[in-house]
């Protein structure tokens, strides 16, 4: 049995991901293959109950340390229970959100490196990438208008940190992106949903 494909989609909060991961998945069933969608932080019994700890209560409930390894600790299991099994059956699995989220808006902050966040996930997920991530991109105001057309002010613990954290995410996915040409795709988010899935199945041709 061959092993299925995995692909993570990324991005700032209200870029599409949710609403490309359901169209994506269903289009690649559409061409034969057999495809779970899953999410981060979660996708797993022991991955939902840490993304609760994570994404509810107050801002400082966590320091940025603790933050991190929770979102390590959340990932390996995702990994262990529903990521690798699914693709050792020859499954294809599409992610919203993987390990660059944990880079993006982790690194850098309260001391913590990128080096630092890649060990962590050595450590848990024995260093697992996806095959390809397709980086949807947004004007920051865009997005910010489709986040706040569906959350109506309420956003979580992380969600609801201020434009300069969220444009300094933005920058740090663009920088990630540049140093793994091969594993990484910029994939343009404006325009109706079915345009932007056009554009995600297009980079992933090569798989
Ligand atoms: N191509 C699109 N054009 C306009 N609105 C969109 C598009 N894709 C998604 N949306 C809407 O924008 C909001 C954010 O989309 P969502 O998929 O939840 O983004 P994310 O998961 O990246 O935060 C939702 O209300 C969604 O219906
Ligand atoms: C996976 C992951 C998510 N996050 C953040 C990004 C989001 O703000 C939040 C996940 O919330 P979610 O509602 O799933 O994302 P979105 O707002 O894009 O629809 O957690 C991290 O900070 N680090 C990570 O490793």
């Amino acid at each position: 049995m061959a092993r299925g494909r995995f692909i993570a989609l990324e991005g700032g909060e209200g870029v599409g991901k949710s609403t490309q991961v359901r169209a994506l998945a269903a289009a690649l069933r559409g061409r034969g293959h057999d495809v779970i969608e899953t999410r981060e932080p979660g996708g797993s019994e022991g991955a939902e109950a840490i993304r609760r700890l994570l994404l509810e209560g107050s801002a400082d409930r966590w320091t940025p340390g603790a933050e991190a390894l929770l979102f390590a600790a959340a990932r390996a299991d995702h990994v262990a229970k529903t990521i690798r099994p699914a693709l050792e059956a020859g499954r294809w699995v599409v992610t919203d959100r993987f390990l660059d989220s944990s880079l993006a808006y982790q690194g850098g902050t309260g001391g913590i490196s990128i080096g630092q966040l890649r060990q962590l996930h050595q450590v848990g997920s024995d260093g697992l990438l996806p095959d390809r991530t397709l980086l949807l991109t947004l004007p920051a105001e865009e997005a910010a208008r489709r986040a706040e057309a569906r959350d109506r002010g309420a956003s979580d613990r992380i969600g609801g940190r201020d434009a300069g954290y969220h444009a300094k995410v933005a920058e740090g996915f663009a920088s990630l992106a540049a140093g793994e040409p091969e594993r990484f795709r910029l994939v343009d988010a404006l325009g109706d949903a079915a345009t932007v899935t056009g554009r995600l199945l297009a980079a992933l041709e090569d798989l």
